[in-house]
This record gives C-alpha cells, structure tokens and sequence, in this order.
C-alpha cells in the first residue's frame, strides 16, 4: 500500500481543520509535535472520527519504561502509525513494539533513523558519527527491524540498501520530499515524488509543498500523481 501522508505542521486546531476542509475525500495526515502539543489528544481523535487515517509523529525518545507508557497512552487515540528514534536503541523499541504484541489490530510502529534534516557533513562532524550516512540508517534500520517494528522513518534516497538488506516488507516511511520547482528549506536530503516512488518509498510524509501552496488540492493531486502514477 502506497500513499501521501499530508504533514498537518499547523499551530492550532482552527488552522489545521480550516487546511482540511479545502478537501472532499479522506486523506493521510501526520499529526506531529507543533499541533499535538498545541491541541493535545482531543484534536487526533476529532480528525480521526472525520474519517482520516493519523500517523501519530511525536518521535519517542526515552527510557525504555518511558517509551512504553507514552506508546500505551497513544493506543487509545486508535491512530494508525506512530513512531519512535532508533537512536533509543534496542531495549527501548523492544518496549514499546511490546505494547502493541495483543492488539488484534495493531498501528504500524516505525523508528526514525537518521532525520532528512542531517547532512553526512552534519552527521560527522556535530554528531561525531564516521561511518557514511547510508551506513548509518542501514545500521538503524537493521536494529529496527530485529527489534520487531514495521519500518524506518528514512529520505527515499536509501530506500534502495533498506529494501534489499531487510526485505520488501519493511516499510518505509519518506519525508524530504520537494516537487522540482520547491526550495528544500530546512531539509538536507531531498527527492521528488517521483524520484520517491522509482526509489521504492512504500509512504511518503509532505508537509509545506502542500500545506503552504496556494492551492493545496492541486499540490497534493500533483504529488500524489507523481508518486503513485495516478490521481
Ligand atoms: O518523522 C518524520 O515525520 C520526519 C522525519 C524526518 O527525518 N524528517 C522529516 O521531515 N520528518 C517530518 O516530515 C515533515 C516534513 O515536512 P516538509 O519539509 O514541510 O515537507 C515534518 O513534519 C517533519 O517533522
């Protein structure tokens, strides 16, 4: 299953409802830490119940412990993807993949390798990391995946190493996307949607090439065209 997940980077739930209801059908959204810490867990389930599907983004990063509660107090938001660091390591993803173990019906629980913001320049010379940065998210991803969790949070552009070292299966889940015509912004690691879907991004995750356009439908059909060759 491919698809566009909107990034609902909004400051309040007026915003992001007024964003919504420029559109007829039920999208994809990520309800990330700008408007879920505005809003809170009323807003997730109002935007669930208008028949959206919700990747929760709020990026777990914590002791194990921690890391399982969180995971636990989100189950009852019934969102269908939510998502922890990798960098917590393997006790912690453990954790939280545990609180997921009895659900007959279980959201897809992925792990953030290394953020599309990051440079290999970045990686090595703040966060002191030698190896090259594919290595790196491979290595992440290897730890993801052992650990029992869906997929990875990657840019598109190691989708390729990911797929073929742990499986067609593992899913990927890919923001830094930026239509030709965009500026990349804040983001180190860009792709085109269409880059994304040869690439082999099962998701990818767009936030401001859609939620800023002046025209926020057509961006979105754009791009979900490109990536998935259809509207
Ligand atoms: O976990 C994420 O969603 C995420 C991981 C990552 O490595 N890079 C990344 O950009 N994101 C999120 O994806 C969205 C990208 O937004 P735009 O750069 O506006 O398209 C933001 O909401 C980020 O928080």
């Amino acid at each position: 299953m491919n698809d566009v997940i909107i990034a609902l980077d909004h400051a309040s739930r007026e915003e992001a409802l007024a964003f919504l209801q420029n559109f007829s059908e039920p999208l994809y959204v990520k309800i990330g830490m700008e408007l879920f810490y505005a809003e809170g867990p009323d807003l997730v389930r109002e935007i669930k119940a208008m028949g959206h599907k919700i990747f929760l983004d709020l990026k777990f990063h914590d002791i194990p412990n921690t890391v399982a509660g969180a995971v636990k107090s989100c189950l009852s938001l019934d969102v269908d993807m939510l998502n922890v660091h990798a960098t917590g390591g393997r006790r912690m993803m453990e954790a939280a993949a545990k609180m997921l173990q009895d659900l007959p019906q279980k959201p897809i629980l992925l792990a953030v390798t290394i953020l599309t913001s990051i440079s290999e320049e970045t990686l090595r010379e703040e966060l002191m990391v030698e190896e090259p940065l594919e290595e790196a998210v491979l290595r992440l991803a290897t730890l993801t995946q052992s650990s029992g969790l869906a997929g990875v949070v990657c840019s598109p552009l190691e989708v390729p190493k990911v797929k073929s070292r742990l499986g067609k299966a593992f899913l990927t889940v890919t923001p830094g996307i930026r239509p030709l015509s965009e500026d990349a912004g804040d983001q180190a690691r860009v792709v085109t949607p269409a880059m994304a879907r040869e690439l082999g991004s099962d998701y990818i995750v767009v936030g401001r090439p859609i939620t800023q356009a002046k025209d926020p439908v057509a961006a979105y059909q754009s791009i979900k065209k490109d990536f998935l060759g259809e509207v």
